[in-house]
């Protein structure tokens, strides 16, 4: 049974006791705003990450998800990729791809991954022109605040420094505000070049959930959430905060061990 509530600033944090019921409500709160979303627009914008939030996904493999979501209308994208080649262990696409992608019918044209063959900056440069092409014909919304896209759906996870994307805590990148695409080539975890959305696209998404499980989280997601420490205005996950959008953060027990007031009752 989930913990769930608004804090103070109008996120939703869900608890799950079991990591069971954090996948299938996570595969239900997507399939959810996949509806939704087709229905007002007829199709289905989603930015995936990395790490163990794929595997967190697999529930949407099986039935009922695997039969009822409509996968022709999902246009896939990644909140961020390693610079490596698409059939490498370290590939953002490739994880994805095994653990989702070649499971569900999704059509092949709609997945826009990050070229692989050239440098960092021209891979970034490169996918923010898609995506732009992509908001032109409105595959994409588009922010009515900033000119930013506007994502349906931006899944993010964390790591133990708070880094979400490939945004790390004390890097530049984080004050980028003009580009939608940026690259670094010094990134704390490897590998060390990366490509990764910037804040102001993360945050002008109209859903965006941060999925964290494991004790070694803890300590970052009390910061994040509990406004903690004096690094926190600067953690990344702190700083992502929907401008008109929901943000809800999924986590299991483990990674809410220190979160303030966070009891399951028996
Ligand atoms: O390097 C990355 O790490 C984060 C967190 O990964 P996790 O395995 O700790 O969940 C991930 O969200 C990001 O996409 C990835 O490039």
């Amino acid at each position: 049974m989930a913990l769930s509530g608004a804090n103070k600033d109008g996120r939703e944090v869900r608890i799950y006791e079991y990591l069971d019921e954090l996948n299938t409500d996570l595969a239900d709160y997507i399939a959810e705003l996949s509806e939704a979303s087709v229905k007002e627009r007829g199709v289905f914008a989603i930015a995936l990450s990395g790490g163990s939030l794929i595997s967190l996904m697999g529930k949407l493999c099986e039935a009922p998800y695997s039969k009822t979501v409509d996968w022709a209308k999902w246009y896939i994208f990644w909140v961020d990729e390693r610079v490596v080649a698409k059939n490498h262990a370290d590939s953002n696409y490739k994880l994805a791809k095994d653990g989702l992608l070649s499971k569900v019918p999704i059509v092949p044209s709609h997945v826009h991954s990050i070229n692989d063959t050239v440098s960092a900056e021209k891979a970034a440069e490169d996918y923010e022109f898609v995506i732009r092409q992509l908001v032109r014909t409105r595959v994409i919304s588009v922010s009515d605040i900033s000119d930013c896209p506007k994502f349906d759906l931006i899944l993010l996870g964390m790591g133990p420094d708070g880094h979400v994307a490939s945004l790390f805590p004390n890097h530049s990148i984080l004050d980028e505000k003009e580009e939608w695409v940026t690259f670094l080539t010094d990134s704390p975890k490897p590998p060390p070049e990366r490509i990764t959305f910037t804040l102001p696209v993360i945050n002008s998404a109209s859903n965006v959930a941060i999925v964290v499980t494991g004790t070694s989280k803890a300590e970052a997601v009390h910061s994040a959430i509990d406004d903690v420490g004096p690094d926190c205005p600067t953690l990344p996950a702190k700083m992502v905060q929907p401008t008109k959008g929901n943000l809800v953060w999924f986590l299991d027990k483990a990674a809410a061990s220190k979160l303030d007031g966070a009891k399951f009752s028996e």
